[in-house]
Parts: structure tokens; C-alpha cells; sequence
């Protein structure tokens, strides 16, 4: 799989998009999450995939299993790298995603991997247990998560940077931990609490990194874009 920070399209709409992938002379790995599909649905997918981009598409599934698996089979069609669905929503809606996934993936094509986010990034361990009850560790937890993920067969979980290798650890070399919530050092870190520098992600055992913010909302995003890969690549 492409390995280049994964960067998230959080725009309003197409024409802002289109706007913003002007100014990068390269294929990018970009994610489109709900800001953006529910405006511009399957069409916006199509069009920056047109442009030569690997797409991870972040809509986070989260239902009964039979909804998921329908919906995971429609969005094989689009031909995207990487999607994901919600652990918490439980095992039997996992392998339905996935089953439905391989289902809709037309012949010939390779299908995307699929993920699964733990407990998002804008989670504090304190929020998580008085508000989901959860009485774990947030690691515990997410290590949890990671576990119930690799036993649906899915490949790997969006968790944040500070549990990439106690996950790596348990489920594998293998098992993708993306990893959002990254910042240049000094950064806002908005509405993010687990956060990252590129360099202590790629430190701390990330498999891909996601950024928004960091590079959308820069001055000179190509600029911003470039130092994240480089400490990234490093
Ligand atoms: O736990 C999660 C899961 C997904 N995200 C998404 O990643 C980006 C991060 O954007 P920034 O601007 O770099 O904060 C955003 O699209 C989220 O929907 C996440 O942050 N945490």
C-alpha cells in the first residue's frame, strides 16, 4: 500500500477540492470523510480518483450488521485503497463489512483493506469512561478494540500514535494502525487530545498517518505537505 501521509480533504465541496489539489504536482493518498461525501456523494470519489489520487474513504460505518454489509458492498464499486467501519459496532457487523467488501469488489480488481476505528482521536481517557462507561485503560481499550478487529479479519485500526506499538505488538507487524490527530511540533491541536508529531509517528510504530489541518489550513499547504512527508519519511 502507499505509504505517503494520507491527507484529509476536509472541505465543504468539490470546487474547493479541485481548488486545493491544483497546487500539488504529485499523486497524493488523500482521504474524503463525510464533510465531503455528503455534500458531493459517490461523484466526489470519482473525480479525485480521475485526478490520479489513492483515496482512503472515512465514512466510519457504524450500524447493524446486514446495513453495513450492504452499504460496504455498494462502496467496493467505487474502487477506493482503504475504508473502515466503527469496532464498537461488534464482530458480526465486522465481518459482514467485510464480507460485503469482498462481495461487491468487482473481478479483477484488488480490494480495499478495510479498518477499523478504536476510540477516535478527540477521545480522553477520562471522557471515555465517564461517558461510554468503559471501565478500562484507554490503551486497554483500544488494545481491545484492536484485538476483536483482527479476529473479524479486517486489516488493521485507526487508533492514535500513542498505541500504534502496543497494537503492533499484539496483532502484528502487519495489522495497519493509522494513525490521525498529527501536528507539526507547536500546532494547534484543535479539537484532536491523542496527538502526534510525523516523526514520533513514524518513532512510535505507525503504519500510515493522516493529516488535515496541519497542511489544509497552512499558509503554503504544497510547503506544509512537504516538511510533514519529510519528517515522516525520514
Ligand atoms: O480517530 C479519528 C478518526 C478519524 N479522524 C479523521 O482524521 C482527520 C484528522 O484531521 P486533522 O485536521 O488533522 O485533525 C479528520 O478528517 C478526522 O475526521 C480523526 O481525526 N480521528
Amino acid at each position: 500500500m502507499n505509504t505517503k501521509p494520507i491527507l484529509a480533504l476536509d472541505f465543504p465541496g468539490d470546487t474547493e477540492v479541485v481548488n486545493f489539489l491544483k497546487h500539488f504536482n504529485e499523486p497524493l493518498f488523500v482521504k474524503i470523510g463525510m464533510e465531503l461525501y455528503l455534500q458531493e456523494g459517490p461523484d466526489i470519489v470519482r473525480k479525485v480518483k480521475d485526478l490520479g489520487h489513492d483515496i482512503f474513504l472515512d465514512l466510519k460505518l457504524h450500524d447493524i450488521p446486514n446495513t453495513v454489509g450492504s452499504a460496504m458492498k455498494g462502496l467496493a464499486k467505487l474502487g477506493v485503497d482503504l475504508v473502515n467501519v466503527h469496532a464498537a459496532g461488534g464482530r458480526p457487523m465486522m465481518e459482514a463489512a467485510l464480507e460485503g467488501l469482498e462481495a461487491g469488489t468487482p473481478a479483477g480488481r484488488e480490494r480495499a483493506a478495510l479498518i477499523a476505528v478504536t476510540q477516535l482521536t478527540s477521545t480522553t481517557e477520562e471522557q471515555m469512561q465517564a461517558e461510554q462507561k468503559i471501565a478500562l485503560s484507554l490503551q486497554e481499550s483500544v488494545l481491545h478494540y484492536a484485538s476483536l478487529t483482527k479476529q473479524a479479519g479486517l486489516n488493521g485500526v485507526v487508533c492514535s500514535v500513542h498505541e500504534a506499538k502496543a497494537i503492533a505488538e499484539v496483532c502484528g507487524e502487519d495489522f495497519l494502525r493509522v494513525t490521525p490527530g498529527i501536528r507539526l511540533a507547536g500546532g494547534d491541536a484543535h479539537d484532536q487530545k491523542r496527538i502526534a508529531t510525523p516523526d514520533g509517528a513514524k518513532r512510535d510504530g505507525s503504519s500510515l498517518i493522516v493529516v488535515g489541518r496541519a497542511v489544509t489550513g497552512a499558509q503554503d499547504p504544497v510547503a506544509a505537505y512537504k516538511i510533514v512527508s519529510e519528517l515522516w519519511e525520514a
